[in-house]
């Protein structure tokens, strides 16, 4: 995953690292957003609707090799599960094609996002940073939400915590170029919805829940036997927007079945693996490609910088 060169983009990568610090503080080795999080290994078999979309290698092959990582949202290393904001949750899947050679899907449990540019969520942030969010009003976080109707609305969607990573359903948010064997190119979003189905939990049950709740259970979960979702794919109509994440497109959209990811064992040295592991949110592999959705490229660089200071850390 090559580092950008562009001056400003990797100025306001800095810039955004830096809010993130100030909100949840400096934890060397560890993500300053999703810093919890659990690792399984296991496999994806595409369906067979799935090369009508793209002859990208794993729709291609029978099955590959995958390592997920479930996370909690803040850059709090020990934020408990059962906290309000460690939602929304996180899942990053890396489909692993050869030796140093993969592609990844980074999605997150709401659907959508509160800014279009990472200029806006730079704004968002600071202004999160100098707001009292139990007391808003007066505050910069009161007159951003304001005047920005996409990133309230992002802000006021209910997001119930899950009785498990494995009852949640999981948005890719950015829409890709998916180009099949044919030329024909499609853009879509990522849908992943598990295969034991949604289940959310209301305030009391989550009240009661232990600080590890989550990453506990997929381990245990898993222990028991694969767990599995199916990653979807949401089709774009001609003329839908396809570089905004703020925008929703109407649920008559088609809705196709890329393939089957079976988990099946944790990742025997999570804590070394979670701190090495740098997922891209650019596909970077032959039938898929990035819209021109600007979070994309952004991310790219913020997560690629993010992730040599985080292996650089001493090892704690
Ligand atoms: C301007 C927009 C965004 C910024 C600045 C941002 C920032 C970050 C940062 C700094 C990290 C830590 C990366 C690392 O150290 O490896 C991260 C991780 C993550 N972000 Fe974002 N993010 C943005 C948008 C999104 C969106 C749209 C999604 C959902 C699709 C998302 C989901 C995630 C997830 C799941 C992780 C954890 C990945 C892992 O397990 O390594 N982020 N983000």
């Amino acid at each position: 995953m090559p580092l950008p060169t562009d001056e400003k983009l990797i100025a306001l990568s800095e810039q955004l690292l830096q809010q993130f610090d100030t909100i949840f503080g400096l934890n060397p080795g560890f993500r300053p957003a999703h810093a919890k999080g659990v690792m399984l290994t296991g496999t994806f078999t595409p369906s067979a609707e799935a090369a009508t979309l793209t002859k990208a290698p794993h729709i291609v092959r029978a099955s590959t090799p995958v390592t997920v990582r479930f996370s909690d949202s803040t850059g709090i290393p020990l934020v408990p599960d059962n906290d309000p904001n460690a939602n929304p949750r996180g899942f990053a899947i890396r489909f692993n094609l050869a030796e140093h050679v993969h592609t990844d899907i980074v999605s997150h449990s709401t659907d959508g996002f509160p800014t279009r540019t990472g200029q806006e969520f730079l704004e968002l942030l600071t202004a999160l940073a100098t707001s009292d969010p139990r007391n808003l009003a007066g505050t910069p976080l009161e007159a951003f939400l304001g005047s920005h109707p996409k990133a309230l609305a992002f802000v006021q969607a209910p997001k119930p915590p899950p009785s498990s990573f494995a009852r949640e359903s999981y948005f890719g948010v950015t829409a890709m170029k998916f180009t099949n064997k044919d030329g024909v190119s499609r853009f879509g979003r990522y849908r992943i919805v598990p295969e034991a189905g949604n289940d959310h939990l209301d305030d009391a049950t989550t009240a009661a829940k232990d600080p590890d709740y989550l990453m506990a259970e997929i381990v245990e979960r898993v222990g028991k036997g694969p767990v599995k979702f199916k990653i979807m794919v949401q089709i774009a109509n001609d003329g839908d927007v396809v570089d905004d994440a703020t925008i929703h497109w109407p649920e008559d959209r088609k809705v196709l079945e890329l393939g089957t990811l079976t988990l099946t064992a944790p990742v025997a040295d999570s804590a070394r693996e979670q701190k090495q592991i740098i997922f891209d949110p650019i596909p970077r592999v032959d039938g898929i490609e990035p819209s021109d959705d600007p979070l994309l490229e952004l991310r790219a660089a913020i997560y690629l910088i993010s992730g040599r200071r985080r292996r650089s850390a001493p090892a704690s």
